[in-house]
């Protein structure tokens, strides 16, 4: 049982809780420009400058205490002292938008009217002062009757002074809270407007560049024009811009196995570090780049407040499918890897839009794809160029992710009509106001990614790896015969390539889907390391992956391969987080089987139109 004091941030969602509670605590949870990014309680600790730390909690955004989805009922609970293990905060540090002052001052005096201590971080009035506006933090802090601090958490301005008050903040004077409580919801409407009036000294209006790009980027016919284009910039520089970081990894991978050659005496430890773990790690992590390149662009798009106005321009074609522009953060969330994804769905608040958003997300094209699709792509796809700018290569990327999204719709439609039946619900979200994405958040934001795909490739990918580096090495073949199909790894292989083979799977394949489920890159990983344990000598191992892919493999096999990983639920914790949003194995295993349904059907197709036309 703890006994530290806890202070809860409440507020609308995108007010900027979450950065205040990274600038506070100095951890690292994701914020972004649009609303219902955070969907669980976070807590972190911060000492005040007594010396007193106090325990922070990071919660949901919300417009009132009345829930209307599962995001919404966790701050609820908390800030009623209902969640589990958990008592009533004793602070109540409410975030609002300067910049938005009306809308936000509802919900606060809801809160307000709790009657419990209570401190108002005024927030992004840095934004306030660039729209022109000027607030008066005293006279809203009269108007209210609790202490209100300026503040820029992006920044860190404002901080002491926040810290300060929430110091002070168990001596505060209540008796003035009981009018507040009583106001009914019209009441509090008003309320706020007439504060926000009194509050706001002076406004001109410099929307109107703001209003222009709106005009564009969310243009009936442009809008879409404009964000697809986007979409295939982003591929294009996936390949374009990674291309020399990626050789010089490869250059420095292969100088690691040629100096653990030289040094390692011959015999299993010298075999299991060059053609398993350096060969195996080194052909995911040689993806870096890549990846790096994919996530500047999602995280510019996420900070600058364009994806909420993608959400926008999604939702006429998602409600054609029966879902709404609600359902597009958190598919999109997916292209990050669908785990997020799939939590993300807690700010949907119709249960079966929710749960077809869950059983499509994993289509969602998430960046543990980008490794095997890009090795395939490189060995099979010339780099020639079909357009001035425009490269063969990114635009089968492109053709790849569309292809997901697309099969995402259609089952979509499909689920709409039979097993989530039901009318599709409106969609009403705040366009979040334009900025520059502060760099040093861009920075973190793509350090960390960079540090989760890395830290998959040291512990899932490396461990894989070694487990089927072992079961390739052993049993040793005879003289004569090859060493995988002595292996019991090519015992198995050869049990699965059986139902494997009529859609064009080599065992090769065969075999690299097993570990693959653990997560996607292995079946990169694993390619790798089986090509290098059958090598004849060292200098074939040595030719890497690619040139062993191109000459083992038809094309219609390494088509058949890229359809199947567009479907495939090809990792176990996005069945595991299924289960624990859906309460049950029944929609997991659903998603399970129609996934892997998919999988085959489409890659069959794939390889059997590819032999037709003779590719
Ligand atoms: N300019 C400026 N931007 C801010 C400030 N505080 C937050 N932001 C930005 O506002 C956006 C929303 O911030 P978050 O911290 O994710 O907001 P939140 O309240 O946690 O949102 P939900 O989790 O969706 O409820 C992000 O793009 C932040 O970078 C601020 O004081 N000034
Ligand atoms: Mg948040």
């Amino acid at each position: 049982m703890s006994t530290l004091r806890t202070a809860a941030l409440v507020g609308n969602p995108n007010s900027g809780k979450s950065a205040l509670f990274n600038a506070l605590t100095g951890a690292r949870q994701k914020i972004a420009n649009y609303p219902g990014v955070t969907v669980e309680r976070k807590a972190g600790r911060l000492v005040l400058p007594s010396g007193e730390v106090v325990e922070l909690i990071d919660l949901p955004g919300s417009y009132s205490l009345d829930p209307s989805s599962p995001d919404e009922e966790v701050t609820r609970s908390v800030v009623e002292g209902n969640f589990a293990g958990e008592a009533v905060p004793d602070v109540l540090v409410v975030v609002i938008d300067a910049a938005n002052l009306e809308q936000h001052l509802v919900f606060a005096q809801e809160l307000i009217g709790l009657g419990r201590p209570t401190v108002i971080a005024l927030n992004m009035i840095d934004l306030a002062e660039r729209d022109g506006l000027v607030i008066d933090p005293a006279a809203l802090s009269d108007a209210l009757g609790v202490p209100v601090v300026p503040t820029v958490a992006v920044r860190k301005r404002g901080l002491g002074v926040l810290l300060d008050q929430l110091e002070t903040a168990g001596s505060q004077d209540m008796s003035a809270r009981h009018q507040v409580a009583r106001l009914t919801m019209p009441e509090r409407r008003l309320a706020a407007r007439n504060i926000a009036k009194g509050a706001i000294v002076s406004e001109s209006s410099v929307h109107q560049l703001h209003a222009k790009l709106d005009k564009v980027l969310l243009h009936p016919w442009l809008g879409p024009v404009i964000l697809f284009g986007l979409l295939f910039v982003i591929f294009q520089a996936v390949f374009a811009w990674a291309t020399p970081f990626a050789d010089a990894l490869d250059a420095g991978i292969s100088a690691l196995i040629d100096l653990a050659r030289a040094i390692l005496p011959e015999g299993i430890i010298r075999d299991l570090v060059t053609e398993g773990i350096l060969t195996g790690v080194g052909s995911v992590v040689v993806f870096l780049p890549q990846i790096v390149i994919l996530f500047a662009f999602i995280l510019a798009m996420e900070q600058s407040g364009y994806m909420a106005r993608a959400a926008f321009i999604m939702d006429r074609l998602m409600a054609y499918v029966g879902l709404s522009g609600r359902s597009f953060i958190p598919l999109l969330s997916s292209f990050a890897c669908a785990i997020p994804g799939i939590m993300a769905t807690r700010s949907i608040s119709d249960p079966k839009d929710r749960l077809t958003t869950i059983l499509i997300a994993p289509m969602m094209t998430c960046s543990a794809r980008l490794p095997v699709y890009a090795v395939i792509i490189a060995a099979f796809i010339p780099a020639t160029s079909v357009g001035p700018g425009i490269g063969l290569q990114g635009l089968v990327m492109f053709a790849l992710y569309i292809a997901g999204i697309v099969g995402a719709m259609v089952v979509a439609l499909v689920l709409r009509r039979t097993a989530t039946k039901g009318a599709a619900s409106g969609f009403i979200m705040e366009m979040p106001r334009y900025q520059w994405p502060p760099l040093r958040d861009l920075a973190i934001g793509l350090w960390q990614r960079a540090w989760v795909f890395l830290r998959r490739a040291g512990t899932i990918i490396f461990m894989a790896t070694i487990v089927l580096w072992l079961l390739l090495s052993f049993p040793k073949a005879e003289i004569g015969e090859s060493q995988v199909d002595a292996s019991f790894a090519g015992k198995i292989a050869d049990g699965l390539h059986v139902v494997m083979e009529p859609i064009g799977f080599n065992r090769e394949i065969s075999l690299a889907l097993i570990p693959a489920m653990a997560a996607r890159e292995v079946a990169v990983s694993a390619l790798a390391t089986t090509y290098a344990v059958n090598a004849e000598d060292d200098d074939a191992a040595a030719e890497g992956l690619i040139p062993q892919l191109r000459a083992e493999w038809t094309l219609p096999t390494a088509l058949a391969f890229l359809a199947w990983f567009v479907f495939a639920p090809q990792c176990l914790s996005t069945i595991a987080v299924a289960r624990r949003e859906t309460n049950g194995w029944k929609w997991p295993a659903f998603m399970l089987a129609y996934l892997f349904g998919l999988a085959y059907i489409f890659a069959g197709l794939t390889y059997w139109s590819a032999v037709a036309l003779g590719l």
